[in-house]
């Protein structure tokens, strides 16, 4: 029975063919050259103060519909960078998150931020693609790739400067995204099945990263609580979506999930009062 990310990908290989038709690889790879070298975001997320936040640009999603209207995306990700994220999160898949290329293209010319193009990778293309809109970081979602693509696309964006976010949502699926080497591995609590948001999936799994690859926790962060959850659970960073673009003060949501992790580490230490 085909899937919700069956169907996803479907839309995604269709916009993908028309893109492609209207500007071949090799024309998109002359573009590289006019574009500034990738940011490097792991000396940013690794020495964030309590939790690297990356913060996410969406519109809307399969699961939810329609979240928030987002006229101007480079002034909701200054916010983001103003508030400390990381990284930003840039949704360009258009069917079912109405996100676009030129959302990354507005962010990218907004912030120095790093930037993440999150889609469904599943095409040298589309990593070309992320590179040529001033993204620094693509998504790789282990459910959607076998280990031969998945492996070329990670190796790709190495090759154009950039960083992977590995994605998983299982035991198995983590075993296959350690075996690349990532510096970045997502946990997401969405299932992709479902839809269902279960922060189990995040608490079981993050403790199972290994030390030196930061291990993020994706979706369901509604507030600072769910934030010291993860981290409690081995969160490196946070990839949050919805409770941002719905908030009207994104950059003080992002400075309480900040707090609320660097609170839990310091009660984390050894020697903290109470201890
Ligand atoms: O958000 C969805 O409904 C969704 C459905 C199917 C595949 C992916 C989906 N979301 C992508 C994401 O990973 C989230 O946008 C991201 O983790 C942020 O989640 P949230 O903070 O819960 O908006």
């Amino acid at each position: 029975m085909a899937t919700v990310l069956d169907g996803i990908i479907g839309g995604v290989r269709e916009d993908l063919g028309r893109r492609r038709a209207a500007l071949p690889l090799t024309e998109l790879e002359g573009r590289l050259a006019a574009v500034a070298p990738a940011l490097d975001p792991m000396p940013g997320i690794r020495g964030a103060e309590g939790v690297a936040v990356i913060a996410e640009v969406k519109r809307s999603s399969p699961s939810k519909g329609a979240l928030a209207d987002i006229p101007e995306p480079g002034l909701l990700a200054r916010s983001y960078a103003a508030g400390g994220a990381s990284a930003i999160s840039v949704l360009t898949e258009e069917r079912r998150f109405s996100g676009s290329l030129a959302d990354l293209d507005e962010v990218r010319a907004a912030v120095r931020t790093p930037l993440l193009r999150k889609d469904f990778m599943v095409d040298a293309y589309q990593v070309t693609e992320a590179r040529a809109h001033g993204a620094d970081l693509v998504l790789l979602i282990v459910a959607a790739l076998d280990d031969a693509l998945m492996r070329d696309l990670h190796d790709q964006a190495r090759e154009l400067g950039m960083t992977a976010l590995v994605e998983v949502h299982d035991a198995a699926e983590l075993e296959r995204a350690l075996a690349l080497g990532p510096a970045l591995v997502g946990v997401n609590a969405r299932n992709l099945k479902t839809l269902e948001v279960d922060p189990r999936t995040v608490t079981e799994l993050l403790p199972r990263i290994p030390d030196g690859v930061v291990g993020v926790a994706e979706s369901g962060v509604t507030g600072p609580a769910d934030v010291a959850t993860y981290v409690r659970a081995g969160a490196g960073a946070v990839l949050v979506g919805e409770a941002l673009v719905k908030d009207g003060a994104p950059e003080a949501a992002i400075r309480a999930f900040i707090d609320a992790a660097s609170a839990v580490r310091a009660t984390a230490r050894p020697g903290a009062a109470g201890e």
